[in-house]
């Protein structure tokens, strides 16, 4: 009897443990699917890419799609400031600058109207378009030849080898996406120029404008405390120490939105290349990505936070300044709608009067090297394609009239 109770006791605790846990384990599965994301946040990305491209780029984006989820191309900035055999190197095997390679296709040798347009004194006549779209008179867009960027010719993916310092120290070259070039060079940045790079790291763009040599004044912004740290690796890793002292440069980390409380009316030249969905890592790569379960409320606030971005950079250019906008995403909502939004408040806010530089001629005089989306009726956007997998980049420039 005995036996028997015990056996019962026996059995009944086993059966009680065995409930318990699979409880225990139904609990676990149970916290473990509230926890863990259904799908893959670049899964997520690529069905909000799908949702939303088709229907804004149409019959443009299966071959976009095709080729952001494919190995995207990279273009060398080229260091002014380093003497390093590996730019012979690179040549030799191909690679061609594309900054000067497109002025000559703008302006070839032979053309009769060469006299007329010559690069050093027109070169790209960029039109001027006003808000409400009537075209003005062309005004000069001078590249400085210290800027110049290697990429290997069309349907040829070879990679580059990463940058090797020369005997002071400085590295050769600057890898990123070639398109993200255009940004700066839309800026066209003369002499004695102020410039604010109003969300500066890591640094590439800040990089390829100390480049030209006219900058006077750069002040590099970024609220990223870690990211800045990054930027001033950049800068020391390519620039002479002469050339960042603190009356050429300043490195800070405010939140660029209040800039206008800050410093107004101040600046040449403005670059806000803002924070957006970065439609290729959000694709590539699931760490920190903006399409995880988390920041869900970051990525629909981007909008919003870009127009304050583009805001801030409008108040700190001063009167006849221009401000350049620039982001690496497709997406028409953080790129036309977020410009068309700061011009409006810039004008309702403020009373500022704001014209849109028309980038048609540098969009055209770079079309051998990158895919431009056809009829964008505010500003340009390089579009990835297999052949030049460059971008996505969406660029687009405004002045100070008043
Ligand atoms: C697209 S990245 C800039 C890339 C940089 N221009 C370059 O060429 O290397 C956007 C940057 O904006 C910064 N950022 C985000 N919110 C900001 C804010 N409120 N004010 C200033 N920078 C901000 C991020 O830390 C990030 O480094």
């Amino acid at each position: 009897m005995g036996l028997f109770l015990d056996t019962s006791r026996v059995i009944f605790s086993r059966v009680k443990d065995l409930r318990a846990l699979t409880s225990k384990r139904h609990r676990v599965k149970g916290k473990w699917a509230a926890t863990q994301p259904k799908q893959p946040p670049t899964r997520m990305a690529l069905q909000h890419f799908d949702a939303t491209y088709s229907a804004q780029l149409g019959a443009l984006w299966p071959s976009i799609r095709v080729a952001l989820l494919s190995e995207r191309k990279y273009g060398a900035l080229l260091n002014h400031f380093s003497h390093n055999p590996d730019v012979e190197e690179l040549q030799g095997q191909g690679c061609k600058d594309f900054i000067s390679n497109g002025e000559a296709f703008m302006f070839p040798a032979s053309a009769d109207h060469h006299s007329e347009l010559r690069p050093e004194e027109d070169s790209s006549s960029v039109s001027t378009v006003t808000h409400g779209g009537g075209i003005r008179q062309p005004s000069p867009l001078r590249l400085s030849p210290n800027i110049r960027c290697l990429v290997f010719p069309r349907g040829d993916i070879t990679r580059f080898r990463p940058a090797r310092p020369d005997k002071f120290g400085l590295l050769s070259y600057y890898l990123l996406d070639a398109a993200s070039m255009l940004p700066c060079l839309a800026l066209d940045v003369q002499e004695s120029h102020t410039v604010l790079d109003l969300c500066a790291a890591p640094g590439g763009k800040a990089l390829a404008l100390l480049q030209t040599q006219s900058v006077r004044f750069l002040c590099a912004n970024d609220l990223s405390v870690s990211r800045t740290s990054r930027l001033k690796r950049v800068l020391h890793s390519y620039v002479p120490k002469a050339l960042l002292t603190d009356d050429k440069l300043r490195i800070t980390s405010f939140d660029g939105t209040i800039w206008g409380e800050i410093e107004r009316n101040s600046f040449d030249r403005v670059l806000v290349d803002v924070p957006c969905t970065t439609d290729r890592h959000s694709l590539m790569d699931d760490d920190n990505n903006i399409f995880s379960r988390s920041r869900v409320g970051e990525r629909r606030s981007l909008p919003q936070l870009q127009a304050q971005l583009l805001l801030a950079g409008i108040l700190a250019a001063c009167p006849g300044g221009d401000v350049l906008y620039s982001t690496c995403t497709l997406s028409a909502n953080q790129n036309q709608a977020v410009v068309q939004q700061a011009v409006q408040l810039a004008e309702e806010q403020h009373g500022i009067q704001l014209q849109v530089i028309s980038l048609r001629p540098l969009a055209q005089m770079f079309s051998n090297t990158f895919h431009f989306a056809p009829n964008l009726h505010l500003g340009e956007m390089v579009i990835p394609h297999l052949a030049a997998n460059f971008g996505p980049i969406y660029l687009c420039k405004l002045r100070r009239l008043t």
